[in-house]
């Protein structure tokens, strides 16, 4: 029987400018999207409803029923192809939940990208982008990998290039926050502060551009970070040690509350992740890179 496997990476905000609300409720975003060495595998074969099962570590957090964002994106693609087919998915899932890391919009264009072969659909990217975009911010660029900055709610993407692959660890938190919330309560925090347009400095795609980590480590910035660290204080020890362990830079990844740090190289992240899990502050330390690709 005909089996499909797309693996697709986790990502990160190397920057994250947010704006004013707009009329939709949605937040106007200025962000770089980077994709990183840790990835959920989704497996599709044919079947008469959408179902899904799922495995891995982090298994037991994620829903199981019509609500897990793989199963939305099968049914959203069937409806817009105009299809009756089902498929029978299998999410692995490596990615934490409710993390900052877009583990379900990862499972939500795996699932995407894995039916569009299975159906035989071949649809262009830019009709399963508009897809992934109904399903989440996030969904447009997880389809597409690598590191874009992602404009208008995050959907809006621009790739842009890395001139030397970079090297982080993800430091993940015991128990996730949840997106919306985080974005109230940085609506809290600033109600009494005009909110400029959001904006990506140039400087810091420059920075990337020329694989330049010094420069890279001064410009990492999260404009989520204040209403991160204000729903879970400890995620300032977590930053903290890894400054102290040596980082180039550490802030907290999108909406939280996983903390990513810049090193030099390969050999420091190993270093560094091994201090950061034996420091106490977080729940695992896992060395990566990046960008990293989406692959079927
Ligand atoms: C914060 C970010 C940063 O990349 O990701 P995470 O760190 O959560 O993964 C994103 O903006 C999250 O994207 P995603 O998780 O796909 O959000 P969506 O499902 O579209 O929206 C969830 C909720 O987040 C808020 N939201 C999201 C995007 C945006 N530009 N403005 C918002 O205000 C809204 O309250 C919305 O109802
Ligand atoms: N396949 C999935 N994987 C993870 N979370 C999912 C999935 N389907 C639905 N969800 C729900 O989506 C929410 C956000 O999950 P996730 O994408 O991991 O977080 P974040 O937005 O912080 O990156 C969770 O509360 C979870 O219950």
């Amino acid at each position: 029987m005909l089996q499909v496997i797309a693996r697709v990476p986790a990502k990160i905000n190397l920057m994250l400018s947010v704006g004013p609300v707009r009329s939709d409720g949605f937040h106007e975003l200025a962000t770089v999207f980077h994709a990183v060495s840790l990835y959920d595998e989704v497996a599709a074969v044919h079947a008469d409803a959408v179902t899904v099962h799922v495995t891995g570590p982090y298994a037991g957090h994620t829903p199981a029923d019509e609500s897990n964002l793989a199963v939305r994106a099968a049914r959203a693609l069937a409806r817009r192809a105009r299809l009756r087919s089902g498929a029978q998915l299998r999410v692995h899932k490596e990615i934490p939940v409710a993390a900052g890391l877009a583990g379900g919009s990862a499972d939500a264009a795996g699932a995407l990208l894995a039916c569009d072969r299975l159906w035989g659909l071949k649809l262009p990217e830019s009709r399963l982008s508009a897809v992934a975009a109904g399903l989440g911010s996030d969904v447009p660029f997880a389809l597409t990998g690598g590191t874009a900055v992602g404009t208008g709610r995050g959907e809006r993407l621009r790739p842009v290039p890395v001139g030397a692959p970079l090297h982080w660890v993800l430091a993940t938190a015991d128990g996730g926050l949840s997106t919306p919330e985080v974005y109230r309560r940085l609506d809290d925090l600033r109600s009494d502060r005009k909110v400029p347009a959001p904006a990506v400095p140039g400087e810091l795609l420059a920075a990337l551009a020329s694989g330049d980590v010094d420069a890279l480590a001064a410009l990492l910035h999260n404009d989520l970070q204040e209403a991160a660290l204000a729903l879970r204080p400890a995620l300032g020890d977590t930053l903290r040690a890894g400054r102290e362990l040596g980082a180039l830079a550490g802030i907290v990844s999108g909406s939280g509350p996983t903390c990513i740090f810049l090193a030099r190289d390969g050999m420091s992240a190993g270093a560094l992740a091994v201090g950061l899990a034996a420091s106490g502050t977080c729940a695992s330390a896992l060395a990566v890179t990046g960008p990293a690709a989406v692959g079927t």
